[in-house]
């Protein structure tokens, strides 16, 4: 099976093209996902695209974190299937894919992308969680799929793993759960965040949706306005743009530069018998 390796800012991802039936072999697809992104072992990635026919846009997707689970969207690996597809001759520049949130427009221009996504949820702001002895105040929207964000004085020292985890598995977020995004405001036009990802249940190195709600959640309490330069874990910057009509944000494009690592085929021993 061939298939491609990429990096969305540091978000990694398996992409296979699948509309000629590539899997068509694989019964249990969420454990072919488990096996090849176990790193080390494997490929080793954050989750799996699989690129399919779809007969309202260029192509559909299918999404998987590194757990197995599908979820509606990942801008991230948005932002890579669109390269994708482009290369694979898929697809032109300017694109649109079929995804569980909805349809998302893409350009691909050289290594860098630009997707429009889906309009967000309302946003919900100062909710209080209790974290064992303490509580912590967190706004929540969906950009595609659910996000928290918390404001935080010092980035580098949080404890992203150990708050990110309690906030995925809250019971205020049951049952579906939710990524959680740390946040300090740099600027007026500039954010630094760091994502606890569900599905991968880890800090990740980039969020694209993630970093989409802590622009949005910035600039509802005023602090930042479009356009945003986001700076995530791996140290490379999202632009994101957006406007914000009548108190609700509409026109939301997520922009980054996507690496294409590696193309190579995998053999049946990258999902069997590796440990899952
Ligand atoms: N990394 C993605 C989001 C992927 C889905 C997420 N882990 C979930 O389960 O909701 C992005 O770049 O948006």
């Amino acid at each position: 099976m061939n298939f491609f390796k990429m990096s969305g800012s540091g978000n990694d991802f398996i992409l296979v093209d699948n509309r000629g039936g590539a899997l068509a072999e694989i019964k249990d697809i969420p454990a072919f996902v488990q096996a090849v992104c176990r790193r080390k072992v494997s490929v080793g990635a954050d989750g799996v695209i699989l690129v399919e026919s779809s007969e309202r846009a260029d192509f559909r997707w299918r999404f998987f974190n590194a757990d197995g689970s599908e979820v509606e969207m990942c801008g991230n690996g948005g932002r890579c299937v669109a390269r994708f597809a482009f290369l694979q001759g898929i697809a032109g520049e300017r694109m649109s894919f079929e995804t569980v949130a909805g349809i998302i427009d893409a350009e691909v221009r050289g290594d860098v992308v630009k997707l429009r996504l889906t309009e967000p949820s309302a946003l919900q702001a100062d909710r209080a969680i209790p974290i064992q002895d303490e509580m912590l105040t967190v706004d929540s929207l969906n950009t595609g799929v659910p996000h928290v964000v918390a404001f935080v004085k010092d980035l580098d020292a949080f404890d992203v793993f150990r708050y990110g985890r309690a906030l995925r598995y809250s019971e205020a977020y049951a049952p579906a759960g939710t990524n959680a995004n740390f946040v300090t405001v740099t600027g007026p036009h500039s954010l630094s965040v760091r994502t606890y990802e569900r599905g991968v249940e880890d800090e990740t190195l980039a969020c694209g949706t993630g970093s989409v709600a802590s622009a949005l959640a910035a600039a509802a309490r005023g602090e930042v306005t479009s356009p945003v330069e986001v700076t995530v874990r791996s140290g490379e910057i999202l632009k994101i743009h957006f406007d914000k009509i009548d108190g609700a944000f509409r026109n939301v494009y997520l922009e980054g530069r996507v690496r294409v690592v590696y193309e190579g085929r995998l053999w049946e021993e990258a999902w069997q018998d590796n440990g899952y």
